[in-house]
This record gives structure tokens, sequence and C-alpha cells, in this order.
């Protein structure tokens, strides 16, 4: 009974409201002319002047869209690069503009940079140049080789972080460049497990392309003269093969490279990302593993390259290295002069695929990055061994920090 009071009183208050709205309503007296001949949205607009007020939006936004344009060339000159909010990933459009890029260190913004490898010999020289000029680097190295000792003075530095990472397992970060260095580079050490040697080549270099093309980041990659092989054409430019035993003791790194420079081109030509390929020759200097093992040729002036190379518009690859020839034996005249008149020669059976001779071509480089090593074998080799002989007496020298 109650139900159906409550539902005849509703209809009634329906009936009441129809006819009050079309008829009766006492708050809008002007419209009741209009009502019955116009259709309503028109009558809605014409009431109350809201068409006045679409009208001045319009207005307002159409010359909003007409200024901006004009405003936004009259404005800072927009980097080539994407530059991606901290909190935010972006992807890379493929169709950057390529002008206007700030060259770091004149005028333009700090630049977030991801360095693997970082704690080795050459990547920790590249995080101080770095570092020096301004940005804030992250390294991403498994110390496999690499220690902590060759960064300790950026700890407590703000714009610096280390990160204990394996680069085959992926890692998300947003930064603006990516030098990839991780990779064991002496003979030594990528001889000791070559399965994860190329895993590191393959995987690493994937996962940092990937990261790469995810965050829209410029990506650069350490590669080496070892793609070369055992050369047959002598200088090696660029544009050289190379000759490279695909099943030896060696291949675990130099196919390794070579596969991560295809790598790089195909998510270059396929995905876009910016890429830049160096081709490392032999480098010496202070902090390299006293275990090394490797032929000395270059000082670690190759950094200024790599750098070069990174801000430059050139995909390379470029030859890094010093076009100065010497023969094993002329090296060891000259550790005598310098370093050690008392040190005795030596003659032992090169190791297997070992290249019998090895000579950059740098015209590329230095018609394009205006790069070329400047330090002498003479001033260079006193420097490493220095470094070498303090590292030595340091009785903390591979211990605790690692
Ligand atoms: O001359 C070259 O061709 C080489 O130069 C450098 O190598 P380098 O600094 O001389 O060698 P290391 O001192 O052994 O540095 C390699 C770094 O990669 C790190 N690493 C190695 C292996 C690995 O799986 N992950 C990883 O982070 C090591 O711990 C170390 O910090 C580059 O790192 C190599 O990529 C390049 O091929």
């Amino acid at each position: 009974m109650k139900q159906l009071h409550k539902q005849t009183s509703l209809n009634h208050r329906r009936e009441e409201e129809m006819l009050g709205s079309s008829e009766s309503s006492p708050y809008s007296p002007k419209s009741i002319k209009h009502t019955r001949s116009l259709p309503r949205s028109i009558n809605y607009l014409l009431r109350e002047q809201r068409l006045l007020f679409i009208l001045v939006g319009i207005l307002i936004g159409s010359t909003f869209f007409i200024i901006q344009p004009t405003l936004s060339r009259m404005g800072p000159p927009e980097p080539a690069h994407t530059f991606l909010p901290r909190t935010g990933l972006a992807r890379f459009s493929g169709t950057r503009p390529r002008t206007g890029r700030v060259p770091v260190g004149i005028g333009g913004r700090r630049q977030r940079i991801v360095v693997t490898g970082g704690a080795g010999f050459v990547g920790s020289h590249l995080v101080d140049k770095l570092i020096a000029r301004g940005d804030d680097v992250i390294v991403i190295d498994n110390f496999f080789t690499g220690r902590k000792e060759n960064l300790v003075h950026l700890f407590g530095n703000p714009r610096f972080e280390l990160i204990r990472h394996d680069v085959v397992e992926p890692i998300l970060l947003e930064v603006d460049q990516i030098y990839h260095l991780a990779c064991p580079a002496s003979p030594v050490h990528y001889k000791y497990n070559p399965v994860k040697t190329i895993k590191t080549n393959v995987m690493g270099t994937l996962n940092m392309l990937g990261l790469a093309k995810r965050i829209g980041a410029r990506f650069l990659l350490t590669s080496t003269s070892e793609v070369y092989g055992d050369p047959l054409e002598h200088p090696q430019k660029e544009t050289y093969w190379g000759n490279v035993n695909p099943i030896g003791e060696r291949s675990c790194y130099d196919e390794g490279k070579r596969t991560a420079e295809t790598l790089a081109m195909d998510y270059h030509r396929g995905a876009g990302v910016e890429v830049r390929i160096a081709r490392i020759f032999n480098t010496y200097g202070p902090r390299m593993c006293l275990d090394d093992g490797r032929v000395v040729s270059n000082f670690v002036a190759q950094v200024n390259g790599l750098v070069a190379l990174m801000e430059s518009e050139h995909v390379g690859p470029f030859n890094l290295g010093n076009p100065g020839e010497f023969t094993m034996l002329e090296l060891a005249q000259v550790v005598k002069e310098t370093i050690d008149s008392s040190a005795t020669i030596e003659y032992k059976p090169n190791t297997a695929d070992d290249p019998h001779m090895r000579k950059p071509d740098i015209s590329k480089a230095k018609e394009l990055l205006n790069w070329e090593p400047k330090i002498p074998l003479r001033e260079g080799l006193p420097l490493m061994v220095n470094d070498f002989r303090n590292r030595i007496l340091n009785e903390n020298e591979g211990k605790g920090m690692k």
C-alpha cells in the first residue's frame, strides 16, 4: 500500500515538472517566445548569451595557435638530441632534427650519461672527463676487470653514481647518452671465460641498444682494432672488412665485437637509434690492469676521441689509434731507455691468431673528428710505469676495495 502511494505521488510530481518546464516556469520568461519555434540546443545557446562565450573562446584559441610557432622560433635553439623528462620515458621518432645541437660544455645543459665498463681502464678516464665537463654520470660495471679504486676519487660526488650490474641483464635508466664499453678487453681476461665474453658482447650490447631505443639516447660502442683480425691490408682503413678466424681462441672477442658492431648498425638502420662506433687500437696508461698483457701503442688520449665522436654527427666506424708503427724490439728498446736500463729481453712464442702487424689509418678521425693522438710513446710510457709502481707499492692494491 505504502509503495503504491509513493509511486502515485512520484508520477504526480513528474507531471507537475513537465507542465512547469513548458508553461509556467518563473525563471525563463524571455525564452518562452523562442521555445516553440527553435530547437532546444539553439534555444540554449541564445539564452543567457552562451553563444557570445563560445565565440570569444574560439577567438582566444585561434590567436594562441597563430602566435605559438612564432614564439617558439624566437626562443633558445632546441638541441637535436631529445632530452627526456626525469619522470617519463619517450620513444625516438627517428626524424629528430640534426641541426642546433649545442656542443656540450658550451652553454648546453648538462647531460645524463651512462658508461658501461666505467670502472675499467679506458672507462674510468672517460668518466673523469665527463664529470669534469659537468655531466651527470652513471657507471655500470660488474667489476670483472674493473676496480673501484679507479673511481674512488668520485665517491661522494653528487653527479656520480656507481651501479654493480652485469650488462647481460637488462637495466632501465633514463639518460641522454650511453657509452658502451663493458667487455673484458685483454686476451688474458677474455680467454678466461670465452662464452661469457661472447654473451657480454651480444646480450650486453643488445640490452644497451634496446635501452637506447626505448629512451631515445645516443649510443656509442667501443669496438676494437681486433675486428680487423690478422689484417691483409696495411695500414687498416675503416672500409677494410678484416681477416678474422671465426673459430679461434680469440674469436670470442674479435667476433663478439664484430657482432656488436652489426647489432649497432641494425638498430641504427632499423630502429633509428643514433649510434656511434669507435674502433680502439691498443691503449696504455695509468690504471691499466697490472696483468693486462696487451702491447702498448696509444696513451689514453683515445678518450678525447670517444667524446668527440659521441658529440659528432658521424656514425663511424672510426679508427682511434696511433699510426706510429714500431716493432716489439723497438718497443723494448724504448722501455730500456726511458724506464729501466737493466731490463732484459726474453723471446717467447706468439699466442694463437695474434696479428702480425697492425697500424690504423686515422685520416677519417683526423678529418671528421679533428682527433689524433698527441702523446708520444717516450712521454707516455714513463707515466704509465709510474702508476704501476705506485700501485704495486700500495699495500691495498687488489685487496679490500674490489
Ligand atoms: O681497447 C679496447 O679495444 C677496449 O677498451 C676498453 O677496455 P679497457 O678499458 O682497456 O679494459 P678493462 O680495463 O678490462 O675495462 C673493461 C671494463 O668492463 C667491465 N666489464 C667486463 C665484463 C663484463 O661482463 N662486464 C663489465 O662490466 C670490467 O669490469 C671493466 O671495468 C673497452 O672497455 C673495451 O670495450 C674496448 O674493446
